[in-house]
């Protein structure tokens, strides 16, 4: 047994999960292992890379000399390309019917050959691909642990049966308030808290069984690895480094990313699907320090229209400053064309500003936003944990729950708002004090706190850091 010769560069294939949120990290692990000498294959699927070809241009895909985009297709009908494709869709079809392109992409990479890969922990069919080419195979889990570890309790939930709910009245009976104490490493939680999977009324729920096929498989990878830090999540990472002996915790992934950005020639890969609007930042530059509001739902939800206007009376009505992030398809098909009423955008011109898509990472770190209003999608909670910013916690679906569970109880720099009945009234009062009020200075100083935490576990003998370096000599450069 050896560690790869040195003359010759390792080859690591990448392959995200097609949507954004599992994307962005990706793409950070890529040039992270990059910058550590690896030849990187990134694998997109054709319809995300006509999307990117659209929102970028033609350049996106040139990549670095050992920097390469490949694809795959995901066997679906082509749809809005404006839009995250249907989430159950995705699931049923990369499973049956990506292995096989996926494999013949493997055997045509020979200069230099693949000598690792890593895959979303969702696209465990790459396991019999590693298997055919005996390569070593990371499943990488882009969420929190905690989240991880409710899948990883699937079959009990299902065995004790918790879950799929009997029918639509245990949405509503005091079903959800089961205090749920047997999970490993994880305290104070309910049924509700879990992620929205778990409250599936169909016994046949493709995502909840999907999961559940998922996390079965995981301990058959070389390793796992989560963007997460030790000190963040360290009860439930105490349990699960028992059951998985090769498990990684490497975030906050952003923070490693910024080490090395500085090398510009990593500026020009990128992969947004939508088109980016940083004019947004010109307008925060000109904004006070910690007065603006950010507000984003990231890639995948869609709320109803009444939903949005709530939303939006509550922005203006609080009189503060925002930076309001609307996606082309975040309102459910049909609404009319206005999105926000003529008479806010009016009322709000001066102080307010709405953009499609923005530079996100970009917008965190700016000294203008005092908070952030977010669907708690894992990306944007480790994002704001690594730029110090307080949270309104706004989930709409599955493991957003239980970050928002975590960010208001556990981490306590955020305040939780019901996205089933958002209201103005409800929305001014929590953007008034998350920016100005006593709880919304309590919530930044322990947001900064956790930055600082999430800096030591990045810096050279970070946990993290530490973590990164087991990985390569451990698993990505191990040969046996
Ligand atoms: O205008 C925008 C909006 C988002 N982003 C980026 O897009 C990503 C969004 O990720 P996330 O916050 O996790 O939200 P989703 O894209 O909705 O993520 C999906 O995938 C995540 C990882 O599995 C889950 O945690 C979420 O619940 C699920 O909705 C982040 O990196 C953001 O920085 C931008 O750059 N600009």
């Amino acid at each position: 047994m050896s560690l790869l010769a040195e003359t010759k560069k390792p080859h690591a294939l990448l392959i995200p999960f097609p949507t954004q949120g599992h994307i962005n990290p990706f793409l950070k692990l890529a040039k992270i292992l990059h910058n550590k000498g690896f030849y990187i294959t990134f694998v997109n699927t054709e319809f995300n890379h006509k999307r990117l070809l659209k929102s970028i241009g033609p350049n996106v895909v040139n990549g670095l000399p050992d920097f390469n985009f490949e694809t795959i297709p995901d066997g679906l009908p082509p749809t809005n390309m404006d839009a995250t494709q249907n989430i159950p869709d995705l699931c049923d079809s990369t499973r049956n019917h990506c292995l096989v392109p996926f494999c013949n992409l493997i055997s045509k990479l020979n200069d230099p050959p693949v000598t690792c890969m890593i895959s979303d922990g969702v696209m465990s069919f790459t396991l019999k691909a590693s298997h055919q080419f005996g390569l070593p195979n990371i499943l990488f889990w882009v969420h929190s642990a905690c989240v991880f570890m409710s899948y990883k309790e699937c079959k009990n939930l299902m065995e004790r049966v918790l879950t799929p709910l009997k029918d639509a009245s245990y949405l509503t009976n005091e079903h959800l308030d089961t205090i749920i104490d047997w999970i490993p490493g994880m305290k104070n939680i309910t049924l509700r808290d879990l992620p929205g999977i778990f409250h599936t009324t169909d016994p046949n729920d493709l995502v909840l069984n999907f999961v559940a096929e998922q996390i079965e498989v995981a301990s058959k990878a070389s390793a796992i690895i989560l963007p997460t830090f030790d000190a963040l999540e360290s009860d439930v990472l105490n349990e699960l480094s028992t059951m998985f002996p090769k498990l990684y915790t490497i975030g906050p992934l952003e923070l490693f990313h910024d080490q090395i950005s500085e090398n510009n020639e990593f500026e020009s890969i990128k992969c947004n699907l939508w088109k980016e609007e940083s004019e947004c930042l010109k307008w925060l530059d000109s904004q006070e320090p910690n007065s603006v509001l950010y507000v984003n739902f990231g890639s995948v939800i869609v709320m109803r229209h009444n939903q949005l206007v709530e939303l939006a009376w509550g922005l203006a009505n609080s009189k503060k400053k925002f930076l309001w992030v609307i996606r082309p398809d975040l309102v459910k098909s049909g609404s009319e064309t206005l999105l926000v009423p003529q008479e806010i955008v009016e009322e709000t011109k001066d102080r307010g500003l709405m953009v499609g898509w923005c530079p996100q990472e970009k917008v965190l770190k700016h000294k203008a936003v005092g908070g952030f209003l977010s669907h708690c999608g894992w990306n944007s909670t480790i994002e704001s944990i690594s730029n110090g910013v307080p949270l309104i916690c706004c989930p709409f679906f599955n493991d957003q729950f239980l970050n928002c569970k975590y960010i208001c109880s556990e981490w306590k720099f955020g305040m939780a708002m019901d996205s089933d009945n958002v209201t103005r009234d409800e929305v001014e009062k929590l953007v008034v004090e998350l920016i100005e009020g006593e709880k919304g200075k309590e919530m930044k100083r322990k947001a900064v706190e956790w930055k600082k935490m999430a800096e030591e576990a990045t810096n050279v003998d970070g946990s993290s850091s530490l973590n990164l370096e087991k990985l390569v000599s451990e698993v990505l450069l191990f040969k046996s």
